[in-house]
């Protein structure tokens, strides 16, 4: 998806493109302690920016080896959202391109990046996460494709969101503090 498509942003902003895979094994789910950089401290998925020229669903298979050893295979990584983070006072839009995946091969490595750990799926730590997971994250739970949207002060204050279903763009959720204007 390009910006273009998202009706929540405008069509001239400037994007970075991001990768996010949430991955699985039975009830669990697999979340990596962030040791440096964006969300440094807070546990989250594996991914980070695609390089240029780089097919997104390669770049989410790519920082999945790097940041925790797994092997997973493009076929098998299931676009699950696209997200877009606006910061106030920060021209870039992130674009956050967001798979689930349950085949994995290979050993759970700690990484320069990441330190990973196993948690049940319906127990995740969301007081040491990015805030906006909680909002979506029973969407995915429920296996529900989705678009959103969320307005950030900073890193830890979310202003708004709206989230839309993935095909027909309907609002399923929708919240702005006061005074807000989206
Ligand atoms: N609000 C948010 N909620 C969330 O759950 N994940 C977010 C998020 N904002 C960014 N992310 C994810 C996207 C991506 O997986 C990660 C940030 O990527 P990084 O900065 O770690 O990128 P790189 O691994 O390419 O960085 P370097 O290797 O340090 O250049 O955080």
């Amino acid at each position: 998806m390009t910006a273009g498509q998202c009706i929540d942003i405008p069509v001239n902003a400037k994007i970075k493109v991001f990768t996010l895979a949430l991955l699985n094994k039975d009830d669990e789910i697999l979340l990596g302690l962030k040791k440096r950089g964006l969300g440094e401290g807070l546990w989250n998925g594996f991914g980070g920016k695609v390089d240029p020229g780089e097919e997104i669903v390669d770049a989410a298979v790519r920082e999945v080896k790097e940041e925790c050893g797994l092997t997973v295979l493009p076929t098998d990584m299931e676009n699950l959202a696209v997200i877009h983070f606006e910061f106030v006072d920060d021209p870039v839009i992130l674009e956050v391109h967001v798979f689930k995946c349950s085949k994995l091969a290979g050993v759970v490595e700690e990484s320069d990046e990441m330190s990973p750990k196993w948690f049940p799926r319906d127990n995740v730590p969301h007081s040491q996460m990015w805030p906006d997971d909680e909002v979506w994250y029973p969407l995915y739970l429920s296996g529900t494709k989705f678009r959103a949207y969320f307005l950030f002060q900073g890193y830890k204050t979310i202003l708004s969101y709206i989230i839309r279903d993935f095909y027909d763009h309907t609002v399923i959720l929708k919240e702005k503090k006061k005074d807000v204007i989206i």
